[in-house]
This record gives C-alpha cells, structure tokens and sequence, in this order.
C-alpha cells in the first residue's frame, strides 16, 4: 500500500513525464527489484562497451581469417559460369537437402520433362478421348528450389564451401543511380584456390553434359543478351533442303569452326568471322536450318531482330561485340530494317537524315553503316557465325551481302515434288515406328498402307500429286499434316480440297 501511495503521478508536461518515467524506473529497480540504480547503469554501460568492441573484434577476425584460410571467387550473374554453378547446386546440393534456407519458384516454363512428369502422375486415370485440363497438370508440376540472396554452407569431396548471392552497384553512364549487378561469391575453407577451381570445373562439366542435346536462345535486351529458350536441338535431318547444299553448309561451317582455321585465319590477317545469308519465301526453313545448325555443333544462339524498340547503332554494336567467341547470331528479317542506299528511288520517302557515309538512318535511327560496323568492325566479336534471313534478298544492298560479310547465300523456294514426300514421310515417321512395334501392327499399317517401305512411298507420292510444286510452303503444307497426324490415309484423302482453299486464300491475299 505504502509504495503504491509512494509511486509517481501522470505529469502534466513533457519534461515532467520524462521525469516521472525516471523516477518509476529507480522506484521498480530499488523497491521492487532491490537493485542499486547506479550499479546498473554502469553495467549496461560496461555491457554496451563489450558488445561493441566484440564486434569489432570479431570482424576483424573474420575478415583476418579470411584472408589466411579462406580463398574465394567471384562470378558475375551475366557469365556462363554463373549459370553453371547455379544448376549444379540446384540439382546436386538442393535435391539432397542440404542447403536449409532457399527460394521457391513455380515453374514458369515447362520442359518436355516437366510436362511428361506433370502428365505421368494423372495418366493412370485419364481416359483416351479426355479433355486435358492443363490447370490440373500444373497442380502437379515440380517445384523448383533455388539458393537466394542469404548465404550456404555446403561440404564437398571433403571441403567446406559457402556461397553467397548478392548484389552490387553498377555505375551507370548518364545516371546517378547505379545499376544492381548480381554476383556470386564461392569460398573454401583452407589456403589453396585448387578446390574451388575443381568445384567451377566440375559444375562446367556437369552443365555442358546435361545441355549436351539442348539449344540455348538468348536475345538482346538493351546493352545485354538475356536467355531466352532452352529447348531440345533440333535435328538437322528434320529440314528439308536440297541435299547438295546442306552438306556444303554444313562442310563449311565445320571447316571453319575446325580448332586450327582460327590459326590460318591470324596468320593472313583475315578477321576469323563468316557470314550466312538465308533467303526465301516465309515459312520455308530458314529458321529452322539455323536452329538445326547450331545443335549440329553445339553452340547457341544469339538472336537480333534490328525492329527492336529498344535497337538503335550503339546498342547493335555492342550487342555485336558481347557474344562468346563460338556461337551463331540469328539477325533477323534483315530486309524489314530498311537499310538502304541514298541511290535507291524507294528510299526518298523513308528517308529521314544522311549518315554521312553514303547511308541514310531510317526512322529508327539506325544507318547501313552503323550495321556494317556492328558486323565487322573492330569491335565486333571474332569467331562467331553470322546468318541473315531474308524475305527479299534483292531489297538488300550489296555493301550488306558483299564477300567477307555473306559468305555463302543460301535460297530456300517453295517446295517441289521431292521436297513435299520428304515432308510427308519425315511427319508419319514415328508413327510408322510405333505401328511397326505394336501389336496390332499389322492390321493398321495394312490400312494405312504403310505395310512395308513401298507403301509409306506410295502414301508420300499421292500426297505431293495432290500438291502443285512452288506454290505452297512447307509450313503450310506441315500445318495441315498436323491436322491429321495419327492418320496419313485420312491426309493424302482431304489434299485436294485444302489445296483449293489455300490457293484461293493465296489468290485473295496477293489481290490486296
Ligand atoms: N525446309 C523445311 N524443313 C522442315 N521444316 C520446315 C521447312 N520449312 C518450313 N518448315 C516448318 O515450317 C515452320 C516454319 O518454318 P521456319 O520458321 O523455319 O520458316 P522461315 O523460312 O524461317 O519463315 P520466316 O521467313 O517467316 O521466318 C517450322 O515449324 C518448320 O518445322
């Protein structure tokens, strides 16, 4: 009762209730708790002191150890490297659980695996003719974990690594605000660099062996190249192209990606780049022999499209001299940019300025000179291989396509005869090796005609008569295939009227 009575009134003012706060504490510390006020304040004082000359201490011992017993490497998130590691950790480190702390991602973009897993565990109680609910697949697709910005101890072959992601500021020209830059710092417990250089080795050989058969796509996305796509090469024998020319392509392209052409290259003094122009109606393959191409040997793809909002000289320049040294870059549609020549009749109502070189800058801003540097000047990367594609070769100006820039030119028509039996058979094909493992076999195949190699011939041949040469493209002709995939009697039946109807669209579109 006393103490209570003794305990201090509400105060009227600030300063009074500051007071009063005091006072209530030295009453709680004295009467309540029988300490002495003073005593404590000196060893919070003390304790306070400590704390902070602990850490002090404990940062420099760290940063001491550091020094003597750790090594450590630093990858940018825009190196390969970077995107080696990751995948390594992630399917090594993360699937047996041993990192505590991470981040999960739902999947944005499936894989075929991913798709086949997610479909394999509802396949069981799908009925034939079901409508696939892809809400329901996904409720069943993998999710994926990955390291995030905190740190992670992990063992490996008898040493202790932490990794760290993290962030740092980029200065950036004509902005005060600095760009963020992802990083990753690798570090080992002991004095020699050796284990981490065999960890980056290894996650290098793990990555390139489990993306052996996959097709990197990257494209530029203002000063950098992000990755885009990564999806399964493409088999060159799926492309349908004479065959003479696409073994002189592919006998080109192999001589000069040989180890030792750089060499010959260096001593002539000859800057080590080729150049490819594909040209041809729309849908003919010039894309997809690309894509062919560089699964055929293993090197990615870099694609440009020069109608890009974001494009303009200095961009394309750099973009140009920030490939890898072996890869393709893909620049698109090349005609669309109207690069053309102050000469050119049509040019006067595109033409907005002289570039001072006998060019002009298109609306975009971009001059036929400005590409030219960005193909072959000093800049540019060496060892790349270039391929334009083409819609209209003869818009382009011969400064483009010269020698040294277009190296070998490659036409793509509309197919003929042989082209669209090569199409018709390379569409049934895995439905002829299905047929001729399965039981009922026989009784479909007999059918379908597709007995023996003389039927599959015969379906093939029926179908291109049904076709007249140089008039349709093989996308179009492989969209109706589609149409008909499990049934290539039911295709070679319904030709003829989906010709007629294609030419007359055809007919009408060319009349606009
Ligand atoms: N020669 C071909 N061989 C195999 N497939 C082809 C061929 N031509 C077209 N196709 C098929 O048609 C579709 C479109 O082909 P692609 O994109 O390669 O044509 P493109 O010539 O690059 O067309 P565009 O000029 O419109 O870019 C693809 O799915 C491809 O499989």
């Amino acid at each position: 009762m006393t103490s209570s009575l003794n305990a201090p009134h509400l105060a009227q003012n600030p300063f009074q209730s500051l007071r009063s706060g005091y006072n209530l504490t030295v009453y709680m510390l004295k009467d309540i708790l029988g300490l002495d006020p003073a005593i404590v304040i000196n060893i919070s004082i003390f304790l306070a002191a400590i704390s902070t000359v602990g850490r002090y201490v404990t940062a420099y011992l760290y940063h001491y150890l550091k020094m003597i017993c750790l090594s450590s490497v630093r990858i940018d998130e825009d190196d390969a490297l970077y995107r080696y590691f990751m995948k390594w950790i992630n399917d090594n480190h993360l699937s047996k659980k041993s990192l505590r702390s991470v981040k999960a991602n739902s999947v944005k973009k499936q894989t075929i695996d991913d798709e086949e897993e997610a479909f394999a565990s509802i396949e069981k109680g799908f009925e034939k003719d079901e409508l696939i609910s892809y809400r329901t697949m996904m409720g069943r697709n993998p999710i994926r974990f990955a390291p995030h910005e905190e740190s992670h101890v992990f063992y490996h072959k008898r040493n202790i690594f932490r990794f760290q992601h993290g962030y740092k500021a980029m200065p950036m020209l004509r902005s005060p605000i600095p760009q963020l830059k992802g990083e990753l710092t690798i570090e080992c417990l002991g004095r020699s660099l050796a284990p981490v250089k065999t960890l980056l080795e290894e996650a290098q050989t793990y990555y390139l062996e489990k993306t052996i058969a996959t097709t990197q796509v990257f494209r530029g996305n203002g000063h950098h190249w992000g990755i885009i796509n990564s999806r399964p090469s493409r088999d060159i024998n799926t492309v349908i192209l004479e065959k003479t020319k696409k073994q002189m392509l592919l006998a080109d392209i192999n001589e000069y990606l040989h180890p030792c052409t750089r060499r010959w290259y260096a001593n002539h003094g000859i800057p080590y780049r080729r150049g490819y122009l594909f040209s041809g109606p729309p849908g003919c393959g010039k894309t997809s022999l690309t894509a062919a191409l560089a699964g055929v040997f293993g090197i990615d793809i870099y694609v440009l499209s020069l109608l890009d909002p974001f494009m303009n000289e200095q961009v394309l320049i750099r973009l140009f001299s920030s490939v890898p040294s072996r890869c393709l870059v893909l620049l698109e549609d090349i005609d669309a940019a109207g690069l053309k020549r102050n000469d050119d009749p049509k040019l006067k109502k595109d033409a907005v300025a002289d570039d001072g070189m006998g060019g002009v800058k298109p609306a975009r801003g971009i001059s036929l000179s400005g590409v030219l540097n960005a193909i072959d000047g000093v800049s540019s990367a060496e060892g790349r291989i270039l391929v334009m594609t083409t819609n209209r070769p003869e818009d382009l100006d011969k400064a483009l396509i010269r020698p040294g820039r277009v190296d070998m030119h490659v036409v793509f028509g509309l197919p003929g005869r042989e082209e669209m039996v090569e199409m018709f058979e390379s569409m049934y094909r895995d439905l002829v090796e299905s047929l001729e493992m399965g039981k009922e076999a026989t009784a479909v195949m007999a059918h379908l005609n597709l007995k023996d190699g003389k039927g599959k011939d015969k379906n093939g041949k029926q179908f291109a008569d049904g076709i007249p040469a140089g008039k349709i493209s093989l996308a179009a002709i492989q969209g109706f295939i589609l149409r008909y995939k499990h049934d290539p009697r039911l295709a070679v039946e319904e030709v003829e009227g989906w010709v007629e109807e294609t030419l007359r669209e055809l007919e009408s579109l060319d009349a606009k």
